[in-house]
């Protein structure tokens, strides 16, 4: 069998998106369900392709040519792939994205205006080589009823062409070519090209590589890029819950990109809370980094200029002392990367004029910058982190893979009743009510 073009896959899925996004709520739900449990009778089958990946990545991270976080993020485990399946059911148990009236509003007596929630279209999606992605991808775009381009790192070729086929597999009750798997760079480039077939764009990647896919295509992009996440611990921080946020945001899963890459450290509390967390850093391994002030203090090596601008995915941190709050927040906005950021404090004036002055996508008091993923914020799962602002911010979910319609009901209205010297005057009044296909509402 001759393998499909990248422009065929394009026009397959094209046409999937018109059937599927019609596809009944419970006929969406189940297939998640099937997938799930494709994934889960198959464990062996993925993990052993998986392992293939592994291992060549391993011997390109003993070359020097790869990084520790590339491999961390590639591999998979029985207790990642349960994760995963987790994740696909809680897709499949959020409530229907599809149809909902955000807005119902009564233009005037008998004529009434829904803007209702649609699934956008075909999203082509590039990311890094990570298959648990791919799989909460297509999950999320089944879910929201829009047919999807998948496309992962190259590392992770034989993942995700094995979990690719189960989910196929697994969706045969779902209009044939929802979702299309291309490899390479060269597809990536034929996308790009096709503007009239798709409507969206999701790289997920480096700043480079999103920046490359947006100089390259007239299609919509929302860009997932790096994470230069920060914790601020103010003076009135509680150094005991500052240490466990600063641990845990870099050393729970430190290859990822919500984790922890500088530590900005008020002066006045510096003297007590840097000996407290290198202690915790220096029994994970962790490496820090600091400036001449925080080097007076505990003993590290010293960060450069780029050290504040660099998202390291490992056991390294940048630390840095501060004035003051203002400080902090001229720090994050100079060398963030408006992903993440945390203070941690107990005076909420003061973390209220932290949130309010970042730009960041997601703003957190008191908590750790791992919070924020699609799973933990409730959305079932994430197709990445949005580091752009429009239309979609932060972890995206359902709701980032949905747009609106208008719909309008009528009784024969017609505009000029409504203009010139005698218009009659709008109503404009909203009301509780949602739309129901081809009807006036019975207020
Ligand atoms: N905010 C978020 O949600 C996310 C952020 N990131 C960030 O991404 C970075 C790590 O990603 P990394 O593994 O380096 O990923 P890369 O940026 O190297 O690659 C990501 C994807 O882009 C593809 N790609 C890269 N360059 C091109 C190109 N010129 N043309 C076509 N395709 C291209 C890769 O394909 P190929 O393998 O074939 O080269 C891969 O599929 C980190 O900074 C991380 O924080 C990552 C994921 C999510
Ligand atoms: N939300 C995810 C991390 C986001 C993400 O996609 O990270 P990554 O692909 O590793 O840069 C999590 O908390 O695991």
């Amino acid at each position: 069998m001759t393998e499909k073009t990248t422009e065929t896959k394009v026009e397959e899925a094209q046409t999937a998106a018109l059937e599927i996004a019609g596809l009944s709520d419970d006929a969406r739900a189940d297939a998640l369900h099937s997938i799930a449990d494709a994934i889960d009778a198959n464990h062996e089958e993925i993990l052993a392709a998986n392992e293939k990946d592994v291992e060549e990545a391993e011997e390109l991270l003993e070359a020097g040519e790869y990084t520790q976080a590339l491999v961390d993020r590639l591999k998979l485990s029985p207790s990642k792939l349960e994760s995963i399946t987790d994740m696909v059911r809680s897709v499949a148990a959020q409530e229907d994205p599809l149809g909902k009236t955000q807005t119902a509003r009564e233009l005037d007596e008998d004529l009434e205006l829904y803007k209702n929630t649609v699934p956008i279209g075909v999203v082509g999606t590039i990311f890094e080589s990570r298959p648990d992605a791919l799989v909460q991808i297509a999950s999320l775009c089944l879910r929201s009823g829009n047919a999807v381009i998948l496309k992962g790192g190259s590392e992770a070729s034989h993942s995700n062409r094995v979990l690719f086929e189960l989910i196929e597999e697994a969706t045969a009750d779902v209009p044939d070519g929802w979702a299309q798997l291309i490899e390479a760079r060269a597809d990536v480039d034929t996308v790009l090209g096709m503007d009239d077939s798709i409507d969206l764009v999701m790289p997920r990647g480096s700043s480079e590589f999103v920046s490359y896919i947006q100089d390259n295509t007239s299609i919509p992009v929302l860009g997932h890029t790096e994470g230069v996440c920060h914790v601020y611990v103010d003076e009135d921080a509680d150094l005991s819950m500052a240490t466990e946020i600063a641990y845990d945001a870099k050393v729970q899963y430190p290859a990822v990109c919500n984790a922890v890459e500088t530590l900005l450290v008020h002066e006045s509390v510096a003297e007590e809370f840097l000996p407290m967390i290198a202690e915790r850093y220096e029994d994970a391994g962790v490496e820090m980094r600091g400036d001449e002030a925080s080097r007076a203090i505990v003993s590290m090596e010293e960060a450069s200029e780029a050290d504040w601008e660099t998202e390291y995915g490992d056991l390294v941190v940048a630390v840095k002392i501060v004035e003051s709050l203002g400080e902090a927040t001229s720090h994050i906005t100079t060398y963030g990367s408006k992903h993440t950021d945390s203070i941690v404090t107990d005076d909420s004036d003061r973390a209220a004029r932290f949130m309010r002055s970042l730009d960041s996508a997601s703003v957190f008091h008191n908590a750790s910058t791992r919070f924020a993923d699609g799973y933990r914020y409730g959305l079932g799962a994430e197709v990445g982190i949005s580091t752009g602002k429009i239309h979609a911010r932060g972890p995206v979910g359902l709701e980032g893979l949905t747009t609106y319609q208008y719909y309008l009901e009528g009784d024969g209205q017609l505009v000029g009743t409504y203009a010139g010297t005698d218009a009659k005057p709008f109503v404009h009044e909203d009301f509780d009510g949602s739309w129901t296909p081809g009807s006036l509402s019975d207020r």
